[in-house]
């Protein structure tokens, strides 16, 4: 009989860790992402130390956030477009992960804080697909370089938990090529809560069916609860969003349809800092519900990575040239991460169990 490495033992962190660690390695290597000259993953990590991650434990980058479980429906749309096992017709787990994107894990929740959703979806053969939305309309970055600047340009002041605008003035002023990623920023809506929001993956995916066609695609993952606007103010209780998507969840199952907005001719489907045709078809492939929240503390996505790059066949990478840096400073962040003595998230399994809110304020 085989047996599996013991739990903790290096020889199982090693058989989890090293595969995907390779990968993002060689599609870094491969897309030519870190030449000798260039920015290393490490540079990034220290970049983000100086923005406020934490060297206990965090993610180096969407810091704060909690886990929630459910199941993935596809529908016949995507069978078409994929010949992926995950929209085979099955009911599938899920395991996600909402977050404030920013590095800091004890940031109070705030109206114009930018979240996120990681969502991992497996079939029982063994199939995964993880991925990595933000609830930005487009990415203010388009390569290694702009992504490194920008970091930098968008850390927030630790008093006031607000970017330093004549910063981020900069940052655009020298790149002229991002100026629709902000205006469309500023445009965007931002809703009242987790639960009503959109998620995107900007960066773009290539599906294949099963007689070998190709599809590019972005993915969204789109609420089915009703647009609400965010208020000005706070509440004034540092994990409102999170507790009331607990509460939410207490109630009812929360729904996201999972749309891919198909590339035309055109379409820019290498930077995502561009915009794609108004009239592009979109295609809902499945739908992914949320039943249950846990503290990261006590659920498996907490020591999780999301590399957007870990995808099962008939789902492929684009050439994005983000899409290879992500995964090897994820993989990276993961690593220093998993070395670390964990200390409590923000979110606690107390706000898990009694999640009302108080008037608290609680942050870093
Ligand atoms: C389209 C662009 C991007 C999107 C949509 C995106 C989205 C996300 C999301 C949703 C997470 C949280 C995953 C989780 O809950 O575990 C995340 C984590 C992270 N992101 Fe990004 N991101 C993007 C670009 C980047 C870039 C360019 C970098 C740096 C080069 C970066 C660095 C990180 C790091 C370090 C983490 C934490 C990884 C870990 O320890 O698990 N991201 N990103």
């Amino acid at each position: 009989m085989a047996h599996s490495p013991r739990k903790g033992s290096p020889a199982r962190w090693a058989a989890v860790v090293l595969p995907p660690l390779c990968l993002g390695g060689l599609m870094a290597w491969a897309a030519g992402v870190f030449s000798p000259a260039a920015v290393s993953p490490s540079h990034f990590m220290q970049r983000f130390q100086k923005a406020g991650a934490l060297d206990r434990g965090f993610r180096r980058a969407h810091a704060k956030g909690m886990c929630a479980t459910g199941w993935f429906d596809p529908t016949p749309e995507g069978r078409a477009l994929s010949r992926s096992g995950i929209f085979r017709g099955e009911h599938l787990p899920v395991m996600g992960r909402f977050s404030l994107a920013p590095p800091l894990p004890y940031l109070p929740d705030n109206p114009a804080v930018a979240r996120s959703l990681a969502m991992q979806i497996r079939t029982p053969a063994g199939e995964d697909w993880r991925m990595a939305l933000v609830d930005a309309p487009l990415q203010a970055m388009r390569d290694v370089d702009d992504a490194y600047a920008f970091f930098k340009a968008a850390r927030l002041d630790p008093a006031t938990h607000k970017p330093d605008p004549a910063a981020i003035r900069a940052y655009a002023a020298q790149r002229p090529w991002l100026k629709t990623a902000f205006e469309q920023a500023k445009s965007h809506k931002q809703t009242s809560d987790l639960t009503n929001d959109t998620y995107n993956s900007l960066d773009s995916f290539i599906l294949t069916d099963e007689a070998g066609k190709k599809t590019t695609v972005r993915w969204s993952a789109v609420a089915r609860e009703p647009f609400r606007p965010a208020a000005d103010s706070s509440v004034n209780d540092g994990n409102y969003l999170f507790k009331r998507l607990v509460q939410t969840l207490d109630q009812r199952p929360l729904s996201w349809d999972i749309v891919a907005t198909i590339a035309r001719d055109g379409d820019p489907v290498n930077d995502p800092s561009q915009p794609w045709n108004d009239a592009d078809q979109k295609v809902t492939v499945g739908t992914v519900t949320f039943t249950k929240a846990y503290s990261e503390d006590e659920s498996p996505c907490g020591p999780m990575v999301f590399d957007p790059t870990i995808l099962p066949d008939g789902i492929g990478v684009s050439d994005d040239p983000l899409l290879g840096l992500r995964s090897s400073v994820y993989m990276k962040s993961y690593a220093t991460r998993s070395a670390e003595h964990k200390t409590p998230s923000m979110v606690t399994p107390g706000d898990i169990n009694n999640p009302t809110l108080t008037p608290d304020g609680k942050g870093q």
